[in-house]
């Protein structure tokens, strides 16, 4: 199975074997990172061992659609010994209608297209790649497998806006995202805490997003109806006064594809610190702005940190993942550091090491650094989908 993951700023892809027993064994993975800012391509095969990698040097102009193809044709010229027999794709938005993991055909194309403006940065590159393998391989089953699917387990009341009631009946409601992550991490947490029951999970990565579960079923998450609510991103806004949007249509001469370039690409650690959208950037670099945009991004994982322990009804561990939450100390340390008086005890050196438990042994509230993996995840429910039929 050739599993893709389409980020905001990255294309991970990875290939699984299906074995007699239903084990699934890593074949080979990789990825583009760095869309937007410096791209580059790491394939690696199932040791880890890198076989490949390259870098584009003018890079701002590598689109999702062409590193999708520069991936497929790299696949096919280098991981030839592998046979796909099946797609899986992480899609972010599978609104009202798609609640769990679904067989690609035409119907389904046509209604996650309509997608497209709650998800702008990855409804179309999702679509792209299915779209490049239907052409090079037209008979292939291919599964989406969405963001929001998680998310379906919490409250109506968690998910309702305060809107006219009519509209929530519409779907206008908070979906949630990054669901496909954050049902690996409920997967892994009790290897490591068994005891933890009320958790908060960081997803924190180019997109950023936050999620509190209940004996691993979400309960709450920080984004709404599109991928820009919550957290401060890479180049996404998150949470913002939505008076303020009235303000630039009315007052300062902004239309719909203003607000979107303004939401979506101009704003976040990019906006803020007028540098890079990359957290590797702003760490290094002397600039004050730079720092700063470190703090707001910060300030917000920390508030919002209290806001989800409140809808848990108090807190046993919190859990960084995803780009920033797997590799940047300053970042995890900042957070803890807020969340000291709720009873968070970092242990410095494990996160300075990237350690899988980083609080001391009697932490009262533990925290943890788990790497993600989205693409496994997509390959279970793909072959768990398909082998069904
Ligand atoms: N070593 C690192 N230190 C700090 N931040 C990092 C590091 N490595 C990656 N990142 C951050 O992680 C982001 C990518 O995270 P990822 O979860 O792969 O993003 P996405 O899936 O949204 O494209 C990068 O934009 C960068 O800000
Ligand atoms: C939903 C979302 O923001 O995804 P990503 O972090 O991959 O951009
Ligand atoms: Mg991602």
């Amino acid at each position: 199975m050739l599993i893709i993951n389409a980020g905001s700023s990255s294309i991970k892809y990875a290939a699984y074997g299906h074995l007699d027993a239903g084990e699934l064994t890593l074949l080979g993975r990789g990825q583009i990172q760095g869309l937007g800012t410096a791209p580059s391509f790491v394939g690696k095969n199932q040791s880890g061992e890198v076989l490949d990698k390259m870098a584009w040097p003018d890079g701002n102009t590598l689109s999702h659609q062409a590193a999708t193809a520069f991936l497929l044709d790299w696949l096919a010229e280098n991981e030839k010994d592998i046979e796909i027999v099946a797609c899986g794709h992480r899609v972010a938005h599978g609104g009202m209608k798609y609640r769990s993991a679904t067989r690609i055909d035409a119907g389904v194309i046509e209604d996650l297209a309509k997608l497209t403006p709650l998800a702008p940065l990855h409804q179309p590159h999702h679509l792209a790649a299915m779209q490049a393998i239907t052409e090079t391989h037209p008979h292939l089953p291919q599964v989406a497998c969405f963001d929001t699917s998680f998310h379906r387990t919490q409250s109506r009341v968690a998910q309702m806006f305060a809107i006219p009631r009519q509209m929530t009946e519409q779907g206008i409601v908070r979906y949630g995202f990054h669901g496909i992550s954050y049902e690996y991490i409920a997967r892994q947490l009790p290897i490591y805490a068994p005891n933890a029951h009320r958790v908060v999970v960081a997803h924190l990565g180019s997109g950023a997003s936050m999620c509190a579960m209940l004996d691993g079923i979400s309960v709450e998450s920080t984004m709404g109806f599109t991928a820009v609510d919550g957290l401060p991103m890479g180049t996404r806004t998150g949470a913002l006064d939505p008076g303020l949007l009235l303000y630039l249509l009315q007052s300062r001469d902004y239309d719909a594809v203003a607000i979107e370039r303004l939401l979506y690409k101009e704003s976040g650690l990019l906006g803020v610190s007028g540098i890079s959208n990359d957290m590797r950037d702003l760490l290094a670099s002397p600039a004050r702005e730079a720092a700063e945009a470190v703090e707001v991004f910060c300030y917000a994982v920390g508030k919002f940190l209290g806001a989800l322990a409140m809808t848990l009804g108090g807190l046993d561990a919190i859990v960084f993942t995803a780009g920033i939450g797997e590799h940047a100390p300053p970042v995890r340390a900042n957070v803890c550091r807020r969340a000291a008086w709720l009873g968070v005890q970092l242990d410095a050196e494990a996160n300075a090491r990237n350690e899988r438990r980083i609080s001391t042994p009697d932490s009262p509230i533990s925290a943890w650094c788990i790497p993600t993996n989205e693409e496994l995840m997509i390959a279970i429910h793909t072959r768990d989908l398909l082998g069904r039929g």
